[in-house]
């Protein structure tokens, strides 16, 4: 079978990835299960410039394999844009989601429930063999809640409330938060993108 390679550490970006990619007929290996496990510098000034990074880098590790990469995160319109490609390192790479969800609400004392505005956003680079690179984009739109709520998900899912829905992105099942996420939209895009590939790679 086919493979594809994604270039990510994060778990629970893992987690949704397998799910979204399950319907395509390739298998889909993370970095470890590649064997290959090397923390790529994401000093792009974009989200889609540093999912070419870690796609690219990867690549260039397993020439043979397509290589996807997911760069994302929240972007909280009274903090101008803030935590957004800086997510994962906000307030420290290694200090919990329950601090830094905490640090956020607190940012956002007294702003009122429609200046809470705020969006996911993910960015996927597909680095293919030879050098192509296939990119896609996906967006959801939220407001910060005033607490964290659920327990699906991971990082800031239980701050991320969307109104349309009364709840949380941590309090949606996985197949729910698959379907409206930004992760969602922007795999389902590529998904579309490397059909011809992928078919070109079964002859
Ligand atoms: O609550 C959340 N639900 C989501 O659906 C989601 N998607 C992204 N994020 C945040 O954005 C960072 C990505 O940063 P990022 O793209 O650099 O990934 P990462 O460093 O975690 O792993 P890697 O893929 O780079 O190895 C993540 O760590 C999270 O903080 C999310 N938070
Ligand atoms: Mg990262």
């Amino acid at each position: 079978m086919k493979r594809i390679v994604f270039a990510t550490g994060n778990e629970g970006k893992m987690k949704e990835i397998r799910m979204i990619l399950a319907d395509l007929q390739v298998s889909v290996l993370s970095m470890k299960e590649a064997g290959l496990q090397i923390d790529v510098e994401e000093n792009g000034k974009s989200f889609a410039e540093n999912a070419d990074i870690k796609a690219t880098a990867i690549q260039k590790l397993s020439p043979g394999d397509i290589v996807l990469a997911d760069d994302s995160g929240l972007e909280i319109d009274a903090l101008n844009g803030e935590p957004g490609i800086y997510s994962a390192r906000y307030m420290g790479e290694d200090t919990s989601y329950r601090i830094k969800n905490a640090n956020l609400i607190e940012r956002l004392n007294g702003v009122p429930d429609e200046k809470r505005t705020a969006r996911f956003v993910c960015a996927i680079s597909a680095a293919l063999p030879g050098g192509k690179i296939l990119r896609s984009r996906g967006t959801i739109e939220g407001r910060i809640g005033y607490e964290e709520r659920g327990a699906n998900g991971f990082g800031y899912d239980p701050i991320f409330y969307l109104p349309e829905y009364g709840c949380s992105t941590a309090e949606l099942d996985p197949e729910t938060k698959n379907k409206l996420s930004h992760r969602g939209k922007a795999l389902e895009a590529i998904k579309e993108e490397l059909r011809p590939f992928l078919e070109e790679e079964k002859r």
